[in-house]
């Protein structure tokens, strides 16, 4: 019978957070020797590394060893049977934005597996998948954490979990939720100064890391609304889906149709005159424009778009990929609850992940 103080962690993804959460991983493995962490399995799409006796990969080798590995990725059916058949309890990290991992999410919570992400595809897909989620980890008692989905490593899933679970009564929630979009604004049309090329902004915003492995899904404001999507659906919203309510994108026209994110951001400045006027516009007013969201729970209103700002605000203010929450409750009157700081980023974003890892074993 093996020792009940050791967990089996299964990663799928190693691009941007994958990589910094593995770096993450190994400093915890080494802090915290109890329970004992195994990474027992990782892969991309077209590789990875397992063994049938789960025997340990080492985590600081473990990138070198998945890229010379011949082994194909178990099919995700197989990677249940394999994570449960060990008698240890085992978490999976997802740190992929793949929606065929998203939809197995209840098969592995309903064996026991755990599952900790920062994808937000499962939580603001179909309302079913959202229940099935959280009633299969009610059932098996496994967990399921999200916090880096909305806001990366910042504590907006947890703050509102908290309101709602002591009683609070959220009334409006609002602010900057990309990272992305944040950058973007704060560079190309900053409070003071003239700013840079939007195009040359959103391929800076992409070597960064910031954006979504393709930058459509933040440009086309989907990632913003997927995000709002979770927290309305977390103080009780039964909202159907991303698209079940206005989101303004802000992909030209022309480039709607284009086959890959590649040609996009070669095409894109072709259309840099479209954003500059949207810049200028907010000028003529003497206010800088941003891209916001906000959910107001008694009209069960969720908006997402641009909006002018005064340049002395605190949205306008905001630097580098900085998102900015305010949760107005009864409890917290009319000063809001307020969360600010980075919203992108690898590390950043890995730390949410590690931070509820640590969640989970602590109940292991
Ligand atoms: N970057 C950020 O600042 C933030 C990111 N997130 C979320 O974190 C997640 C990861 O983002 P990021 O690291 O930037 O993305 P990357 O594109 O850098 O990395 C994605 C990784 O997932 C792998 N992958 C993709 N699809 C599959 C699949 N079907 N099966 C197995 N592996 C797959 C990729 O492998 P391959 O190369 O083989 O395709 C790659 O290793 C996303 O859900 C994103 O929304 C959340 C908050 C902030
Ligand atoms: N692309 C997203 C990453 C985090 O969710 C963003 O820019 O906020
Ligand atoms: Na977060």
């Amino acid at each position: 019978m093996a020792s009940a103080r050791q967990v089996n962690i299964a990663i799928i993804g190693v691009g941007g957070v994958g990589k910094c959460f593995l770096g993450q991983l190994s400093q915890l493995a080494k802090r915290r020797p109890s329970p004992k962490l195994v990474l027992s399995y990782i892969s991309t799409s077209k590789k990875a590394v397992y063994s049938s006796d789960y025997a340990p990969i080492d985590i600081d080798d473990s990138l070198s060893t998945l890229a010379a590995s011949s082994q194909a990725p178990l099919s995700l059916p197989d990677l249940v049977e394999y994570l449960t058949a060990s008698s240890h309890k085992a978490v999976l990290i997802d740190n992929t934005s793949s929606q065929d991992i998203a939809e197995a999410y209840p098969s592995f919570l309903s064996r026991g597996i755990s599952i900790v992400t920062p994808s937000k595809k499962a939580f603001s897909g179909s309302y079913q998948l959202w229940k099935n989620i959280f009633s299969a980890a009610d059932k098996s008692g496994a967990c399921m954490y999200h916090e880096s989905s909305v806001g990366a490593g910042l504590p907006v899933i947890s703050t509102l979990h908290d309101l709602v679970d002591t009683g609070d009564e959220v009334t409006k929630i609002e602010g900057v939720f990309s990272g992305t979009m944040s950058f973007l604004f704060n560079s190309f049309a900053p409070t003071s100064g003239s700013g840079g090329k939007w195009s040359a902004e959103v391929k800076n915003a992409k070597e960064l890391g910031y954006t979504e492995p393709d930058p459509r899904d933040d440009l086309n404001g989907m990632d913003v609304a997927r995000k709002l999507t979770i927290l309305a659906r977390i103080v009780g919203l039964e909202i159907e889906s991303p698209s079940a309510f206005p989101v303004e994108s802000l992909i030209p026209k022309e480039l709607e149709s284009v086959a890959s994110g590649d040609e996009f951001l070669a095409r894109l400045p072709e259309f840099d005159a479209q954003m500059d006027e949207v810049k200028a516009a907010a000028e003529r007013e003497g206010k800088v424009v941003r891209y916001v969201g906000s959910i107001d729970v008694a009209t069960k209103q969720v908006k997402v778009g641009l909006q002018k700002f005064e340049r002395s605000s605190a949205i306008a203010s905001l630097k580098g990929s900085d998102n900015i929450i305010s949760f107005y409750t009864k409890r917290y009157g009319s000063n809001p609850l307020i969360i600010q700081g980075a919203g992108a980023g690898g590390e950043v974003t890995a730390h949410g992940v590690t931070a509820n890892l640590l969640r989970v074993i602590s109940y292991a």
